[in-house]
């Protein structure tokens, strides 16, 4: 059976009166692309931000590589091999593409901000770094300004970023969002190319491409789970076509 790395039991958050999430479980299995979907308001987002740690949940749990990091802060549960993007916020358009991926891949180490670093640490750096821009297929854009590049490529270099802090779970929010048919598919065959080494969890709109990508869909309406299973179980779900689906 293949490894689960990354399983959330019952998550709930409460905003005042409202449950955005509302008893959610999902898991992740390596190897896998596991989809949330849901209409604009459903909670995908604050489903991220808990899994990832920038929110606290109400109740509920969340185990990450075979620890519980419920509660734990979003750089601890970075350290624990979960790596988020966060849609361009990161980037520093002044600086070339390697400059930013080597500041992310610098990030993770301990001890981030000593002045005195052994040389060790340096090549282990640069070797992530190098590592997470061939990955994201980032090679031949290396020394460009990051604010020169492309809005595909932008959306390539926050993965790479991601990939730089050595991650085994991939938390993606909309990674296809604004791109072009071409930036999409290329998009389409990076996340397919990553699976290979992570588990990803996405939060997509572009339902073709979830529906190319997704080993398992979770749709959320209101909060809560309305259903969970293969793509081709939720295209025949009637409750799905019901709130969410239509003519997919
Ligand atoms: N910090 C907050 N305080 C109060 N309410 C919030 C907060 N964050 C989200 N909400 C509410 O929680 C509900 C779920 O929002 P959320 O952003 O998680 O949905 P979503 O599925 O990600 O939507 P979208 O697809 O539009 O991004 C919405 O009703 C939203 O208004």
């Amino acid at each position: 059976m293949s490894e689960i790395l990354l399983s959330a039991k019952n998550l709930t958050k409460r905003f005042g009166g409202l449950a955005a999430v509302n008893d959610v479980s999902v898991d992740l299995q390596r190897n896998h692309i596991h989809a949330v979907i849901g209409p604009n308001g459903a909670g995908k987002s604050t489903l991220t931000n808990l899994l990832s740690g920038d929110l606290p949940p109400t109740s509920g749990s969340v185990q990450l590589v075979g620890q519980d990091v419920t509660g734990w802060n979003p750089e601890k549960i970075s350290r624990q091999g979960l790596g988020r993007s966060y849609q361009k916020t990161n980037i520093f358009l002044p600086f070339t593409v390697w400059d930013n991926v080597r500041l992310a891949a610098q990030s993770r180490q301990p001890h981030a901000a000593r002045w005195f670093r052994r040389a060790n640490d340096f090549v282990a750096i640069n070797d992530r770094a190098t590592r997470a821009i061939e990955l994201s297929g980032l090679e031949n854009r290396k020394n460009a300004m990051a604010g020169a590049i492309s809005h595909g490529e932008q959306r390539q270099l926050e993965i790479a970023m991601t990939l730089a802090t050595g991650p085994q779970v991939l938390l993606l929010d909309e990674p296809l969002a604004g791109m072009g048919v071409a930036e999409a598919e290329r998009m389409v065959a990076l996340l397919l190319s990553l699976k290979k080494d992570h588990g990803i969890l996405l939060v997509e709109h572009d339902m073709d491409a979830v529906f190319t990508l997704a080993d398992k869909l979770t749709v959320m309406v209101d909060g809560k789970v309305i259903a969970s299973g293969t793509p081709a179980q939720i295209r025949a779900d009637a409750d799905v076509q019901a709130a969410y689906l239509g003519e997919h």
